[in-house]
C-alpha cells in the first residue's frame, strides 16, 4: 500500500499546515449544516500539499458526496448531464445536502476546454448543492470567472518543519531507523511537496533499512508519478488521437508508462470485450519493445507508443463519465518492496554456499529448515557463527535477537572447543560449529535440500531454470576434486584426511 494513501489525513487536525484555511473551511462546513447555503469553495494550490485530502476531510461532513475530475469531460454537455443535474436537486433524503468534489479546473491536461469552465459556471449559478472545486494553478484562464464566484481558499505549501516532523512519525510507526539528517535533507527537498516526501521516503525504505543520506542519492527525488498518472489519465479517458499522441511524449521510460496503462484499464473500462481489446493493445506493445531492445533498433518504439496509446484509448466505445483513482504500476512496486528482501536472501545464501559447500539452489532450498532450527537460541548463534551472518541475516530467520546469556555460554563452549580440537589435531582450525546434535540436523537439512533440489531437476531436466550466478553454481568444493577415488578408508579416518586437505571446520562439509 501507498503510504501517502495509508497516512492520508482523515480529520482537519492531521492535516498539516493553513490552519487559517482550515478554520475559514469549517466555518463554511457548519453554515451549509445550519441550512446556509455557501458560495462554492475554490481550493488553489501546487500539487501534493493536500486538497485532495482537505476535500474529502469536508466530504465526511456530508451525507453524500460524488467525485469528479473536470479535465475527464471537457465537454460542455458531458459536464452538465453529469454534474448540473445531481447539484441542482437535493437528495433523496430530503434535508441532507450532496457534496460535489469537482477536481482539476484548471483543466491540467489538454489545451482546449470546449466549454469546460462555462459549464462550471452555470453550474455554480445554478447548483443548490455545496461544492468543491480544486486548482493548482491559480493564474489559469479558466479559472478568472469560476474565482469571482467561489470562495477561493489559496492553499500554501507544507512548511518543511512540518514535512520533517511527518516523515519522522511515519518511520517510527513503520519500524524504519532514521538518521535524522537525512529527514531533513528529503524535507527540504519536497519544497512543501508531501506527496513526493512521502513517496521518496517510501521507495528509499521498501527494504526496511535505516533512512540514510545514502539512501538519497539512490533514489530520484523528482516525483514522475504525476506526469505519467496525466498520460495513463489522458489514454483512458480520451478518444481523441490528437490528445493522446502529445501527452504520451513525457520524459519516462516508455515501458513504465506501459505498466501503468496496463494496470488501470480494469479499473476504468467496464466492458470485458473494450478490456480485452485494451490487453490486446498492450501485448503488441511489449513486443514491440522486445524487439526495439533485441534489435537496439529503437524506431519500434514509435509503434509500441501507438499501441499502448490509441490502441487502448480506441479500445472502448466511449468515454465513461465516472472518476477513477488511478493506481501506480503493482508489478514495479513489488519488485521495488522485494529488492532488498532478494539481496540479503543471496547474500546469505551466498555464504551458505562458501562454507557448507552447495550450490545456492539447494542453500536457498535449505531457507524454510532454517526458520526452524533458528528458533532454538543455541543452534542459531552456532550457525550463524560458523557461516558468519550478519544481524540482518539473523533477522531473516528468527525475530528474536540472540540473548546475551546465550553467546556467552555459546563462546565460552567454542573456545574450548577450538582448544581441544588444536591441541589434538596441532592445527589452527577456525570453527563455528562443534556439538555433533547441530551437526547431524544440519547435514540432515542439507541432505534434503540437495534431494529436493534433483528431484526437481529430474521431474523436468530440460526445464532447469538457470541459477542468477552460473559460475558459482558450478562451483565444486577443492576436497571433493582431490578425493581419492577409491578409498575404502574407514570414516573417521577420511574426515581427518580431508582436514590435513585444508578444510577449515570440523563441520564436514
Ligand atoms: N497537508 C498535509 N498534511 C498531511 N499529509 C499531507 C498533506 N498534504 C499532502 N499530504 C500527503 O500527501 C498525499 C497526497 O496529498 P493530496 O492528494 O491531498 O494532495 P493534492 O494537493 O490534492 O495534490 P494534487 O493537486 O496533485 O491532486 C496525501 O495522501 C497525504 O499522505
Amino acid at each position: 500500500m501507498l503510504w501517502t494513501d495509508k497516512y492520508r489525513p482523515q480529520t482537519f487536525k492531521e492535516l498539516l499546515g493553513n490552519g487559517k484555511s482550515k478554520k475559514q473551511i469549517e466555518h463554511w462546513v457548519n453554515e451549509w449544516k445550519k441550512g446556509n447555503p455557501q458560495k462554492p469553495l475554490l481550493l488553489v494550490g501546487p500539487a501534493g500539499i493536500g486538497k485532495t485530502s482537505l476535500a474529502y476531510i469536508i466530504a465526511k461532513e456530508f451525507s453524500e458526496h460524488i467525485e469528479l475530475n473536470a479535465s475527464d469531460k471537457r465537454s460542455y454537455d458531458i459536464l452538465m448531464s453529469t454534474i448540473g443535474e445531481s447539484s441542482s436537486t437535493h437528495s433523496l433524503f430530503g434535508e441532507s445536502y450532496k457534496l460535489l468534489i469537482l477536481d482539476e479546473v484548471d483543466g491540467i491536461n489538454g489545451n482546449d476546454d470546449r466549454g469546460g469552465s462555462r459549464a462550471i459556471n452555470k453550474i455554480i449559478k445554478e447548483s443548490k448543492q455545496p461544492m468543491i472545486m480544486m486548482a493548482n494553478d491559480f493564474y489559469s484562464k479558466r479559472l478568472t470567472t469560476i474565482k469571482t464566484k467561489c470562495l477561493v481558499i489559496k492553499m500554501t505549501k507544507v512548511h518543511t518543519n512540518s514535512v520533517g516532523a511527518a516523515l519522522k512519525k511515519i518511520c517510527r510507526k513503520e519500524g524504519i531507523d532514521f538518521d535524522p539528517e537525512a529527514i531533513k535533507v528529503l524535507a527540504k527537498n519536497s519544497n512543501g511537496d508531501m506527496r513526493a516526501a512521502i513517496n521518496t521516503l517510501q521507495a528509499a525504505s521498501e527494504d526496511g533499512e535505516k533512512f540514510e543520506l545514502s539512501n538519497l542519492d539512490n533514489i530520484s527525488q523528482k516525483d514522475n508519478t504525476n506526469n505519467i498518472f496525466d498520460t495513463v489519465r489522458t489514454v483512458l479517458k480520451s478518444r481523441t488521437v490528437n490528445h493522446i499522441k502529445p501527452d504520451m511524449m513525457i520524459d519516462e521510460d516508455p515501458t513504465l508508462v506501459m505498466e501503468y496503462i496496463a494496470e488501470n484499464i480494469p479499473h476504468e473500462y467496464e466492458k470485458p470485450s473494450e478490456i480485452k481489446n485494451a490487453y490486446e493493445n498492450i501485448a503488441k506493445a511489449d513486443l514491440y519493445f522486445g524487439r526495439a531492445r533485441a534489435t537496439r533498433d529503437y524506431t519500434y518504439w514509435r509503434y509500441a507508443s501507438d499501441f499502448m496509446g490509441p490502441g487502448v484509448a480506441l479500445s472502448k466505445k466511449e468515454t465513461y463519465r465516472k472518476f477513477t483513482r488511478l493506481t501506480g504500476a503493482q508489478a514495479f512496486r513489488l519488485m521495488g518492496q522485494t529488492r532488498g528482501k532478494r539481496a540479503l536472501r543471496d547474500r546469505i545464501a551466498e555464504k551458505m554456499e562458501n562454507k557448507m559447500h552447495v550450490s545456492l539452489e539447494v542453500a536457498y532450498t535449505m531457507f524454510p529448515s532454517f526458520e526452524i532450527i533458528f528458533q532454538n537460541d543455541e543452534m542459531a548463534y552456532e550457525i550463524s557463527s560458523f557461516l558468519e551472518l550478519e544481524d540482518d541475516e539473523i533477522k531473516r530467520f528468527r525475530k528474536r535477537k540472540i540473548p546475551k546469556k546465550v553467546i556467552k555460554k555459546m563462546e565460552k563452549e567454542i573456545n574450548e572447543a577450538k582448544r581441544l580440537e588444536r591441541e589434538e589435531l596441532n592445527k589452527n582450525i577456525k570453527t563455528g560449529i562443534y556439538r555433533e546434535s547441530t551437526k547431524k540436523t544440519l547435514n540432515k537439512v542439507k541432505e534434503n535440500a540437495e534431494e529436493k533440489v534433483k528431484d526437481s531437476k529430474s521431474d523436468d531436466d530440460s526445464n532447469v531454470i538457470s541459477n542468477e550466478n552460473p559460475e558459482k553454481e558450478n562451483f565444486k568444493p577443492e576436497e571433493k576434486e582431490s578425493k581419492p577415488k577409491k578409498s575404502k578408508k574407514p570414516k573417521k579416518e577420511k574426515e581427518s584426511e580431508k582436514l590435513d586437505k585444508g578444510q577449515t571446520s570440523l563441520f564436514s562439509f
